[in-house]
């Protein structure tokens, strides 16, 4: 018997970063919103815990026990008494260390497919609780749509979001999301850091629908520590706005551009000024806000 869960990618539409706390991490006013970039998780009866990888980037993806996959199966079988007997195959489509949370989204998939498969029935609270020990982008993989994350991003409030269209433009190779947050540190050391807060005009364009009110509004805290580690990124970013996208940013901790574009049409246009540009490795194209991680039916 197997259970197939889809999960879809993020990108944050503002990432407000506060002071580092006293557990390392940053208090965030994070605006994830989920994309239609999605990876499947299928998880399989076994005699034992064991994870295998298909995809472009398969090859970047750890197998062992700390691949975010068998560490959810193995948190969920703890908690239950039982054996964590599954095989997990990850069909990754999300960009690897990319900051589209492609490790979280297969986290909180694993953690939804054993569940069902061993029969377990978990309250949605305690699996969202198990996600956040998993990190902090997990419990967003698990809800999706679009929400603003506080803590450390892990405490999650629902918002409203119209339909948006994005290019994505991956790089060569990935950034590592605490060296990206040591690099913030570092770059704002001797600053005021103010508390970080969600902006009003950004969850009132979010919800409106309206790309051309969410453009001037996007922000993200972590772009200029991307952009110090990877100084390449801002000729990417020049392309997909030269090429027309409304709107140009690093997603997440990067090192993956995002591109706000009006339709489909421009999204076409972009990607493909994008790919002749030279600047980046590959593009994909998506529409927000896409469902959480959800039960393919088998
Ligand atoms: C930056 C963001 C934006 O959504 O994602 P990515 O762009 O990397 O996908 C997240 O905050 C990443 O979340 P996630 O990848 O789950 O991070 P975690 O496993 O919880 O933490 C990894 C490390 O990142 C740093 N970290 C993470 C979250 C946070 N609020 N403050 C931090 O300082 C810490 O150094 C921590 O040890
Ligand atoms: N299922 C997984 N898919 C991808 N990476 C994973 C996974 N599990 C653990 N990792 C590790 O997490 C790191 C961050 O990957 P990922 O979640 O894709 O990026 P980001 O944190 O930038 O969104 C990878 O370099 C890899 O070592």
């Amino acid at each position: 018997m197997s259970v197939t869960v889809r999960v879809p990618a993020k990108v944050n539409v503002q990432l407000a970063v506060g002071a580092a706390r006293p557990d390392g991490f940053h208090d965030l006013a994070n605006v994830f919103l989920a994309v239609s970039l999605f990876d499947e998780v299928t998880a399989t009866a076994a005699d034992e815990l064991t994870v295998t990888c298909a995809g472009p980037d398969a090859d970047q993806v750890p197998l062992d026990r700390t691949n975010l996959a068998a560490r959810a199966a193995g948190i969920l079988a703890e908690r239950a008494k039982i054996a964590p007997a599954v095989h997990l195959h990850i069909a990754k489509s999300i960009p690897v260390a990319g900051g589209m949370a492609g490790g979280s989204a297969d986290g909180a998939a694993a953690l939804l497919a054993c569940d069902a498969l061993w029969g377990l029935d978990t309250p949605r609270a305690e699996l969202l609780d198990i996600c956040a020990e998993l990190g902090s982008d997990v419990p967003f993989s698990l809800v999706g749509g679009a929400a603003l994350g506080t803590g450390r991003g892990e405490l999650l409030t629902p918002v409203e979001a119209g339909a948006f269209h994005w290019v994505f433009a991956v790089a060569d190779g990935g950034l590592s999301t605490p060296a990206v947050f040591r690099e913030f540190d570092r770059l704002t050391a001797g600053t005021r850091i103010p508390e970080p807060e969600a902006s009003p005009a950004l969850l009132a364009a979010l919800a409106s629908g309206d790309p051309d009110a969410l453009a001037p509004a996007l922000a993200n805290g972590l772009q200029a520590a991307a952009l110090s580690l990877r100084p390449a990124l801002a000729k990417t970013l020049a392309a997909g706005t030269e090429a027309g996208a409304l709107a140009a940013l690093v997603s997440g901790s990067g090192p993956t551009t995002a591109f706000l574009v009006r339709d489909e049409e421009a999204a076409a246009k972009v990607a493909a000024a994008l790919e002749a540009s030279g600047t980046c490795r590959a593009t994909r194209v998506a529409a927000s806000p896409a469902p959480g991680a959800t039960i393919l039916p088998s």
